[in-house]
């Protein structure tokens, strides 16, 4: 079971039911709003909050629904703490849920007039010191637009930290899409209530959500249904990391054998190979499709092989990474299909997926197997294994990831902004490492590598799916905090980050134990 949870919209609506039905009413709402407000303090600095209180000033957007409650509510106890407070609100007083229309006169005590009918240019009037988006959270139906997308628009241009409640406004909790197309919020936090929610973390997700808080409006656990999705932790994949044993040898780690590197495409083989020696595999073999290279000057520990000379039908103790630069040519094909008769443990990316949605029996070869590939698509390549548009893949990405996991039985690994491991059982987890520094050639090639060497030391797929992508992830972001990226990381930088970030999960998990 994962452990930071990712429930689905449907879930939270169950959960709150459930939950509403045995609590006085108003409950939810007020704890959800207390949290909004002290994660707004802690925003604008509680220090000194006396003396400069009045300073600050807190633009609050309320919306029409219950989302706009917990706004008013966020509101009143700011004012209550000698915030200056502005809202916005855009309900209707004959169309408020319940909940909303106690919060909306709770406000009005306090002291607060709630503007109706306030637009863009009021937003962009002042310099506030925070903006609190109540405007809209699960309940959104369709794209903001009209005036409030002029709002969404001002807000988004301004300098201040942004603060959204449950999810950012315009955002699809479930998938991390905005919309309709429509305009959606960049909050720099988002505070989401009862659970996490996996839009936050995944597709456009990231880039609205800012950091995530979660208040979990202290509803007991037994309301929670089993996830069946979380966000990856290294908790999530711990029982493989292991020290190593004094008594070993190379043979104890596994050997890699790398297929690809057709002619102009041996780089992404190399960069493949060396991940996969630096991230412990045993040995490393890459299998070139084109003409070999004599060895690899930077890392000669790597043997270079003519792939037409390898023997698949051998048994290999270790770990197969098929399609870092193969080509998708007739001879790529054959080497594939040879490759894919193997019975190791095995890792598909780049032009292997491409043969793979080309060729019905490539494709059975792997829905057969008796451990699950594990299988690496970007959106496009993702695209062409389903035979839909990138489009489609995008507009639900854990959807995409969970039928991919099971069309092709596989551990279906969907890159991109939260990437989306998923294995045939329909458990997912969305992988919170990683930055635009990956966002350059190469850095694919590298991800297989790494979780090929994984895989050769006997990590089960899952954990060697979930560990590859975290790591290198982690490793572009160490990259990216020390000033290497996110303009300009060369792929091949995050082969030595990569290995440091394992030997310290492995170090931790040891003296954790
Ligand atoms: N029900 C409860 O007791 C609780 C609700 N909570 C909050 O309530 C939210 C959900 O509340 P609601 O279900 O009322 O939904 P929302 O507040 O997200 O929005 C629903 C309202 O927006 C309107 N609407 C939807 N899309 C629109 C669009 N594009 N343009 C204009 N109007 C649009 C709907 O007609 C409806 O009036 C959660 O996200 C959370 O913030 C929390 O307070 C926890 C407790
Ligand atoms: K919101």
């Amino acid at each position: 079971m994962p452990f930071h949870p990712l429930h689905p919209v449907s879930d939270v609506r169950a959960i709150e039911s459930a939950a509403l039905a045995e609590l006085p009413s108003f409950t939810l709402m007020q704890r959800a709003g207390d949290a909004a407000a002290a994660a707004a303090m802690s925003l604008l600095g509680n220090e000194a909050v006396a003396a400069a209180a009045a300073e600050r000033s807190v633009l609050v957007l309320a919306g029409p629904g219950n989302n706009g409650g917990d706004a008013l509510v966020a509101a009143a106890n700011l004012a209550a703490l000698g915030i200056t407070v502005e809202v916005h609100w855009h309900g209707k007083e004959d169309a408020l849920p319940p909940d909303a229309r106690i919060a909306l006169e709770r406000a009005r005590a306090a002291g607060l007039q709630p503007r109706a009918g306030a637009n863009a240019v009021m937003v962009a009037s002042r310099r506030w010191s925070l903006v609190i988006d109540g405007l809209f959270g699960i309940g959104l139906r369709r794209a903001i637009d009209g005036p409030l997308r002029g709002i969404v628009e001002a807000v988004n241009a301004l300098a201040c930290p942004v603060l959204a409640l449950d999810v950012p406004s315009g955002l699809d909790a479930d998938t991390g899409n905005v919309v309709g197309g429509g305009a959606a919020i960049r909050a720099t936090d988002t505070i989401s209530f009862i659970a996490d929610k996996p839009g936050l973390h995944t597709g456009a997700g990231r880039d609205h959500a800012g950091r995530v808080h979660v208040a979990d409006l202290q509803i007991a656990l037994g309301y929670f249904p089993e996830p069946r999705c979380g966000l990856t932790q290294p908790s999530d994949f711990a029982s493989s990391l292991r020290p190593r044993a004094q008594q070993s040898h190379k043979g104890s780690f596994g050997d890699t054998v790398l297929v690809g590197g057709a002619a102009g495409m041996a780089g992404a083989l190399v960069l493949a190979s060396r991940a996969a020696l630096l991230c412990g595999s045993g040995r490393v073999i890459a299998a070139f499709a084109g003409p070999p290279p004599a060895y690899d000057p930077l890392h000669p520990e790597v043997m270079c092989r003519d792939g037409s000379h390898i023997d698949f039908g051998a048994a290999i103790k270790g770990a197969l990474v098929l399609g870092p630069g193969l080509g998708t040519t007739p001879s790529a094909r054959d080497l594939l299909g040879r490759a894919l008769a193997s019975e190791a443990a095995m890792l598909v990316d780049a032009d292997g997926l491409n043969l793979l949605s080309a060729h019905d029996d490539l494709t059975a070869a792997v829905v057969s197997r008796a451990t699950p590939a594990v299988l690496t698509p970007h959106p496009l390549e993702a695209a062409r294994l389903l035979k839909t548009e990138v489009g489609r893949v995008q507009a639900d990405r854990l959807a995409a990831a969970r039928t991919l996991a099971s069309r092709f039985r596989c551990i279906a690994v969907l890159k991109g902004s939260g990437t989306v491991i998923a294995d045939p059982d329909g458990e997912a987890f969305i992988n919170p490492t990683g930055n635009p520094a990956l966002a350059t050639g190469g850095s694919g090639d590298v991800l297989s590598g790494i979780t090929g060497a994984l895989l050769a030391q006997g990590w089960p797929p899952r954990d060697a799916a979930l560990g590859g992508v975290w790591i290198h992830g982690r490793a572009a972001d160490e990259l990216a905090e020390a000033g290497t990226g996110p303009v300009g990381l060369a792929a091949g930088e995050l082969i030595p980050a990569a290995r440091r970030i394992l030997n310290q999960l492995i170090h931790l998990h040891a003296a954790s134990r």
